[in-house]
C-alpha cells in the first residue's frame, strides 16, 4: 500500500487506490465483515442490542459485566473496522443511556481498553466516527439486489429505531452518489499536470453533475427521517464529549489514562467528500476552519492524506484562469456553484431537524411543566444550540457556506 509514495513522487500519477478510495465505493468501505471471530461473540451481543439495552436501562450493566478481551486476534483491515464500530456504538449507549443529567465519568477499562487499541491501530479517535456509523455500517438484504434505500441494512443500530436506519442510510446514499466526482479527481489533477484542457472540462463536467446528485440525495433525508425523532431521541446518541456542557471533563478512559479525554461526536463534517472537493476547487476556509481540519483526525488516515495530497497539486484555480477555455471556465464555475447549492441545501436540513425543533423545545418548556410527553422537549438542552461535533452552529456552517463562494472566478473582461 503506497501512501508515502503518492506523498513523495509528486510526479507519479494521482490515483485513488493509493487512499483506500475504491472506483465502486469511494469513501465507502466495501463489503464490511459482518462478523468477528467467535472470541469476540461477548461484544457482538452485546453491541447488536444496544438500542433495546438502552430502552430497558440495563446496558450500562451488561458492558459491566462484559469480559475483558484482547484485541490481538483481530487482523484485517474490516476486522478492525467491524471491532471499532461494534465498540464504539457500545460507548455512545453507555455514556447516554440515561441522558444528558445523567452521564458518566469513566469508561469502564473491558470496554476502554480494546477500543483503545483498536482506534490507535486504524488512525481513529476512540468515539463513533461517520467512517463506522455510515461507511462500515452496511449491508445489502438482498446481496444481488440494487444500492438503495429499500435494499438497504444497518449492522449495528442506536436509538431511533428505523429513522436511525434512515438518517444513516442516506448520508450513505450521499456517499454514493460522489463516486464520479472523486473518480475524476485524480483526471482533473493529471490533466492540470499536462494542460489538457478538454480532459479537465469533462471531468469537471462530472463533477458538477455529481454534486448534484448529492444534494438531490441529502433530500431523501427528509422522507426517511423525522426531525422530532431526530431531534429528540438520535442526536444525543452522535454527541460526544468535548465542548459538551453535559461531560464538562470528558472521559476517563479506564486502564489507558487516568486523566480524561475529549472528543468530539459524530457528524458529516468527518466525511471526506467535501474536504476535497474545497481542496480541488480553491475553497479556503479561513478563520471558522479549525473545527474542520481537526474533524480531519476523525477520517480513516488514508482518506485524510488523500485530502493533504489534493491540497499540494498544483492550482486546478489558476489553471483555469490561465487557459482561454471559456467552457472550461464554465465547467469551474459550476462546480462551485454546485458546491454553494450543496451547502445551502445543508443548512436547509439543519434548520429543520435541529433549529425549528430546539425552538419548539424552548417554547414547551416555557409554556407549561408538564409537557414530559412531547419528543422534542425531552431533547437535551446542552445540545440547542450546538451541532453535535460541537460547533455553533449556524452561523458556523452559513459561514463555511459563504467562504465557498470566495472560490468564484473574479470577473473577466
Ligand atoms: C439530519 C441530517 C443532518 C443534520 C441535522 C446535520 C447537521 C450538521 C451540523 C449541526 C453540522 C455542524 C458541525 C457539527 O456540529 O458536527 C454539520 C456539518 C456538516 N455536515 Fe451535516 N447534517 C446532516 C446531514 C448531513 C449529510 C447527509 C451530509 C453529507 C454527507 C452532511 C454534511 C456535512 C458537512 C460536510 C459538514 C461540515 C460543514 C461543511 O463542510 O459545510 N450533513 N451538519
Amino acid at each position: 500500500f503506497s501512501m508515502a509514495a503518492a506523498t513523495k513522487d509528486s510526479n507519479a500519477p494521482f490515483c485513488l487506490d493509493s487512499y483506500h478510495v475504491s472506483e465502486e465505493f469511494g469513501f465507502i468501505l466495501p463489503q464490511p465483515l459482518e462478523e468477528l471471530p467467535p472470541y469476540y461473540q461477548p461484544w457482538m451481543d452485546i453491541a447488536l442490542r444496544v438500542p433495546e439495552l438502552v430502552h430497558s436501562h440495563e446496558l450500562r450493566s451488561c458492558i459491566n459485566r462484559m469480559p475483558m478481551l484482547s484485541s490481538e486476534f483481530l487482523q484485517r483491515h474490516r476486522e478492525l473496522r467491524l471491532a471499532h464500530l461494534a465498540l464504539s456504538v457500545m460507548t455512545m449507549g453507555y455514556v447516554w443511556q440515561e441522558g444528558e443529567n445523567d452521564t458518566v465519568e469513566v469508561l469502564p477499562r473491558n470496554l476502554a481498553v480494546p477500543f483503545w487499541e483498536v482506534s490507535q491501530r486504524l488512525g481513529l479517535p476512540p468515539i463513533l466516527v461517520h467512517a463506522d456509523a455510515v461507511l462500515a455500517n452496511w449491508k445489502k438484504r438482498d446481496p444481488q439486489g440494487p444500492f438503495d434505500m429499500e435494499n438497504l441494512e444497518l449492522l449495528f443500530s442506536l436509538p431511533g429505531g428505523d429513522n436511525t436506519r434512515g438518517f444513516f442510510m442516506v448520508t450513505l446514499l450521499v456517499e454514493l452518489a460522489a463516486v464520479p466526482a472523486l473518480k475524476s479527481i485524480p483526471t482533473v489533477i493529471n490533466g492540470v499536470r499536462c494542460g489538457d484542457t478538454e480532459g479537465v472540462t469533462k471531468a469537471l463536467d462530472t463533477i458538477s453533475k455529481s454534486l448534484q446528485d448529492m444534494t438531490d440525495a441529502l433530500k431523501l433525508m427528509h422522507a426517511y427521517v423525522e426531525p422530532s425523532v431526530f431531534y429528540g431521541i438520535m442526536r444525543i446518541y452522535l454527541s460526544g464529549w468535548k465542548d459538551n456542557p453535559s461531560m464538562p471533563k470528558g472521559l476517563v478512559y479506564e486502564g489507558v489514562q487516568r486523566e480524561p479525554m475529549e472528543y468530539s461526536g459524530g457528524s458529516a463534517a468527518e466525511s471526506s467528500l467535501l474536504h476535497c472537493f474545497d481542496e480541488l476547487l480553491g475553497v479556503k476556509h479561513e478563520g471558522k476552519s479549525a473545527f474542520l481540519t481537526r474533524m480531519r483526525n476523525y477520517m480513516p488516515p488514508a482518506h485524510n492524506q488523500m485530502i493533504q495530497d489534493i491540497s499540494m497539486q498544483p492550482s486546478l484555480r489558476n489553471f483555469v484562469q490561465e487557459q482561454p477555455s471559456e467552457h472550461l471556465n464554465q465547467a469551474f464555475e459550476r462546480c462551485v456553484t454546485k458546491l454553494v447549492a450543496l451547502r445551502s441545501y445543508h443548512l436547509n436540513v439543519v434548520s429543520r431537524f435541529i433549529t425549528v425543533p430546539a425552538a419548539l423545545a424552548r417554547q414547551l418548556r416555557n409554556q407549561s411543566q408538564d409537557s414530559n410527553e412531547d419528543l422534542v422537549s425531552q431533547a437535551p438542552k446542552a445540545l440547542e444550540e450546538r451541532g453535535t461535533g460541537g460547533s455553533g452552529l449556524m452561523t458556523f456552517l452559513k459561514t463555511v457556506r459563504d467562504q465557498t463562494k470566495q472560490a468564484f472566478l473574479p470577473e473577466t473582461s
